[in-house]
């Protein structure tokens, strides 16, 4: 489904990506780890439109999707989970999601005056589906929280459910599991299982953390110093002596990750 071919991205003569390729499935649940400094948020950045690349190719069902902007990509279905930022964290968990569907009537000073009950009408429907994702996600205890005073965790969460609030396709992750404790790491992949099982997502996940993406992610790739390493199954990442070699080469924290995966 997306094809990425030598892709670079260098800061000044700095490679952070160094010429990787690689392929994600469309339906996949796909897993990209590597030691600290590999270039790994580079690369999704770059994927997602958030970077430009220095050189390389990005196609999605075979269209050259390189350098496109996040808003052009968002379009097309591909998105990547933001931070919620921090002017929306006075808003509601309900209203965050209610903000994200690009295109309503509301936009404009001609609907704002003469389209009213569209307006309604509009809002009524977002209500109704935020609510939807807020159940799905089991969060609906939250609706009327603020975004900013909820933990870690249900940040998350809500952020996932930012992608459910339009039709996506394929949406990467970036450390979703960053600080958050098990009942919800497993409820977050309770959710992102259901939406590629249920609803055809793919999805590209960074994770440090082992035991999530041995339980979610077929296949996994691993990258380091800007390149793809290897990819199979995590086992088979596991024992690949490249692999090994390179968390090595970072130092005995990293190792102990791909071991444990802490
Ligand atoms: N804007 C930037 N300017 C200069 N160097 C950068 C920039 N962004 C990233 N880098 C460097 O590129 C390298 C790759 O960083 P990146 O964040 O992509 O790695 P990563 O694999 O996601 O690491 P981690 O697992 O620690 O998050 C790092 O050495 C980083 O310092």
């Amino acid at each position: 489904m997306i094809v990425v071919d030598d892709l670079h991205k260098h800061f000044g003569g700095f490679h952070a990506v160094d010429g990787a390729s690689l392929r994600i499935e469309k339906g996949s649940i796909t897993g990209l780890i590597g030691p600290n400094g590999a270039g790994k948020t580079t690369l999704f950045n770059v994927i997602a439109g958030v970077l430009s690349p220095t050189s390389g190719r990005v196609t999605m069902e075979g269209e050259d999707i390189t350098g496109l902007p996040p808003h052009a990509l968002f379009h097309k279905g591909l998105l990547r989970t933001f931070q919620i930022a921090h002017e929306f964290s006075s808003m509601t968990c309900r209203e965050n999601l209610m903000m994200v569907p690009p295109g309503q009537s509301g936009e404009t000073l001609w609907n704002t005056w003469f389209g009213r009950k569209r307006i309604a009408d509009e809002e009524r429907a977002l209500r109704a589906k935020a609510d939807e994702v807020l159940e799905f996600l089991t969060i609906s205890h939250l609706a009327d929280h603020k975004a900013g005073q909820v933990s870690g965790g249900q940040k998350k969460l809500l952020e996932l459910g930012r992608t459910m609030m339009v039709d996506a396709r394929i949406v990467f992750l970036d450390e979703v599991g960053a600080g958050v404790n098990r009942t919800l790491l497993n409820t977050i992949g309770d959710a992102i299982q259901r939406l590629n099982r249920e609803r055809g997502y793919t999805f590209v996940v960074i994770e440090h953390d082992m035991d999530f993406i041995e339980r979610l992610c077929d296949p996994v790739i691993c990258m380091a110093e800007g390149k793809v390493l290897a990819e199979g199954t995590l086992a088979e990442i596991k024992a690949n002596e490249e692999v090994i070699e390179a968390y090595l080469g970072t130092g005995l924290k990293n190792k102990d990750k791909l071991e444990a995966g802490a």
